[in-house]
């Protein structure tokens, strides 16, 4: 663990509030509304490491075992290699220094020590350098299934084992370079692209059987128990039922989402290489389409003023 580890970026261990998501009708988290985040960001200690407590330790234990178990058969391959790559520890919550000698290793990233949500400007800034941003907080044992911030986790489990796949780790980077050119107009379209994809992404993968199976790689599907079994449509009517629409990269960039609801659709890929064939192509024309055409017709309800959870 470099003990310089945390403190290559500008040490966030102070709480941001970043300004409220300009995502038309995303509820972001609390923090986003200025009300400070409900989780509190842990810091290393002198020699880099966080120091977490037994039942924080458990917690990332039960999530292990339960999605370990889940995933078989539910994600797609490159997910499943990262993951083996990873070989993340069952019973404790790793330090960030041990992932990042695998992501270094496989694609040269590295985690970047976040305290929740950061604002698009700073998680562009660190996707361009090749950093992922991991919030050092994990859940508490009532959010276990599903949670509305992304906690370490999430970014851990849910992010990582992809971000060892050369593909789509270019696709990451790229995406993060677009970022930070773009306006802050530009920037809300490029986090719907990043939302359909990176964080909520399903593609359809040929079986030794020549079948077509609905497989999961979108990290905020993974970390969520409850997710990835509504999203490959297991749990039936009881939290409603997703709606599964053909990848385009147009009609990503126009639809609004929540980051606090299991979303009600998700994007499908061929395969992969549509990320590897979209990163080569002129996304910031694509943005452009999407922003003259304007905006889908929300799925959701708009979250009542109010509320502070969904
Ligand atoms: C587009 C993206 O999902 C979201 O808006 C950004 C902003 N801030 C973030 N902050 C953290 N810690 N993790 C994330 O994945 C993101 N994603
Ligand atoms: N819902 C995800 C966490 C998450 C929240 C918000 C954005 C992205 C991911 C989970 O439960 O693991
Ligand atoms: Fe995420």
């Amino acid at each position: 663990m470099n003990a310089s580890q945390g403190r290559q970026w500008p040490d966030t261990h102070t709480v941001v509030t970043p300004s409220p998501s300009p995502h038309s009708h995303v509820a972001s988290s609390p923090s986003a509304q200025g009300k400070g985040t409900r989780y509190i960001a842990r810091e290393p200690d002198a020699n880099g490491i966080i120091h977490y407590s037994t039942e924080e330790h458990a917690t990332w234990q039960t999530l292990m075992e339960r999605q370990m178990a889940l995933v078989e058969g539910r994600v797609c391959r490159e997910y499943r290699q990262g993951l083996e790559r990873l070989a993340l520890p069952h019973d404790r919550i790793p330090q960030l220094g041990e992932i990042d000698r695998v992501l270094k290793a496989t694609t040269g990233w590295q985690t970047a020590r976040v305290p929740a949500l950061i604002p698009f400007t700073r998680f562009f800034e660190l996707l361009a350098a090749k950093r992922f941003p991991v919030a050092t907080f994990i859940r508490s044992p009532q959010e276990l299934d599903y949670l509305q911030e992304p906690d370490i986790f999430h970014e851990i489990f849910g992010h990582c084992p992809m971000l060892t796949n050369p593909a789509f780790a270019e696709f990451t980077a790229t995406y993060g370079r677009l970022g930070l050119a773009a306006s802050k107009e530009e920037r809300v379209y490029l986090a719907r692209l990043y939302w359909m994809t990176v964080e909520f992404g399903m593609l359809r993968e040929r079986q030794s059987d020549g079948s077509n199976a609905l497989r999961l790689y979108g990290g905020g599907i993974i970390s969520s128990p409850r997710e990835t079994r509504y999203a490959l449509d297991e749990l039936g009517d009881t939290l409603g039922r997703p709606e599964h629409l053909d990848f385009d990269p147009v009609e990503a960039l126009r639809t609004p989402y929540r980051i606090d609801i299991l979303q009600p659709l998700y994007y499908v890929l061929k395969s992969l290489d549509d990320l590897h064939e979209l990163a080569g192509r002129d996304i910031m024309a694509l943005v452009h389409d999407a922003m003259r055409i304007g905006l889908k017709t929300p799925r959701f309800a708009p979250k009542d003023a109010g509320a502070t959870s969904a």
